[in-house]
């Protein structure tokens, strides 16, 4: 039996694979004279997503890549927004094209990400690639769940014999950036799964038979300690901003501390799933580069 309490520490895995995405991207450019170019777009001033478009400008420059940040008011029409994106679809020199989510209330943001063409939807948003994710062709992936996928597989390698063929996998959440995707990849991996939801029944319950339970559900803390199976891997996909003695504090969807001692291996909130997104972004945008121009894309990482 592998030893409880293990911590998986996603800020470490991704920054190990930043650095292998910035070798490739060094090798791609000398060889090919391409340097991949990713193209983020904002609408409006939510501070959040303000530091999230930041982070993903300045760690896109630092694997080698070209970053555009273009920044635009709340209240943009969405008929302005497809435009912008129309010229970005036109434009060879812009690989990956993201729109930062959420979007204004004035805009649909499945017909903004439908807007984009497929081989540069980096995020793996559009019904395109999630189609093609489903029935097993090759698609580009959504980020959160392909590195929920990577730090879960390298926990099971390090802590198990790495098999998740056959595991039970509860995914609580039925987002289509998270919770959709996230299913299809288990699938993929010949796991058991079940999505639950809001109206789940007995969701404790169901989370204990879990022996790979992703909590993907933007509440803090709501998967109790006693929810979670002995032996478990727990994938906390949660990003929670509380306030404890008049502090400001992140917290997962997981009761961390109760489930720790349970588990085989837990993503912590921060520093777990989290920065794993754009780790993962950039490796969807170096991949869409080499499809764009022909050139062999990169294996794993
Ligand atoms: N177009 C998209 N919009 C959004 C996505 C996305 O993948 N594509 N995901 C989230 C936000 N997000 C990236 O955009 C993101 C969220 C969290 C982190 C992260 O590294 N979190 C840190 C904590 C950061 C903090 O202090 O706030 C962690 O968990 O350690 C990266 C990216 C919604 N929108």
């Amino acid at each position: 039996m592998s030893a409880r309490g293990n911590i998986i520490d996603g800020f470490g895995y991704a920054k190990g694979l930043r650095e292998r995405i910035a070798g490739r991207v060094a090798t791609l450019k000398a060889e090919h004279g391409l340097t991949p170019c990713l193209v983020v777009v904002i609408v409006g001033e939510d501070p959040a997503s303000q530091i999230y478009v930041k982070n993903k400008g300045e760690t896109t420059k630092a694997v080698g890549m070209e970053s555009r940040t273009i920044v635009l008011p709340a209240d943009t029409t969405e008929a302005d927004l497809l435009k912008l994106i129309g010229e970005l679809n036109a434009d060879t020199g812009v690989n990956g094209i993201l729109v930062q989510l959420p979007l204004p209330a004035h805009m649909s943001s499945l017909k903004v990400i439908d807007a984009i063409d497929p081989l540069k939807d980096v995020d793996g948003f559009h019904v395109q690639n999630a189609g093609r994710l489903a029935v097993g062709l090759d698609a580009i992936v959504p980020c959160t769940p392909l590195g929920s996928l990577m730090l879960l597989k390298d926990a099971l390698k390090t802590h198990d014999d790495g098999n998740l063929s056959g595991l039970n996998a509860v995914i609580v959440g039925r987002s289509n950036i998270v919770g959709k995707p996230m299913a299809q990849l288990l699938l993929n991996e010949n796991c058991t799964v079940t999505i639950a939801h809001s109206r789940t029944a007995n969701l404790p319950d169901l989370c204990r038979t879990a022996d790979v339970l992703v909590a993907a559900v933007g509440r803090p803390k709501f998967i109790q300690g006693d929810w979670v199976k002995d032996g478990a891997y727990v994938i906390d996909v949660g990003i929670n901003r509380i306030e404890v003695d008049g502090k400001n504090k992140i917290v997962g969807d997981v009761d961390f501390d109760a489930a720790l001692p349970r588990a085989t291996a837990i993503t912590p909130v921060p520093k777990g799933v989290g920065p794993m997104t754009i780790a993962c972004l950039l490796n969807n945008t170096l991949q869409a580069a080499c499809v764009q121009h022909g050139l062999p894309v990169p294996g794993d990482l």
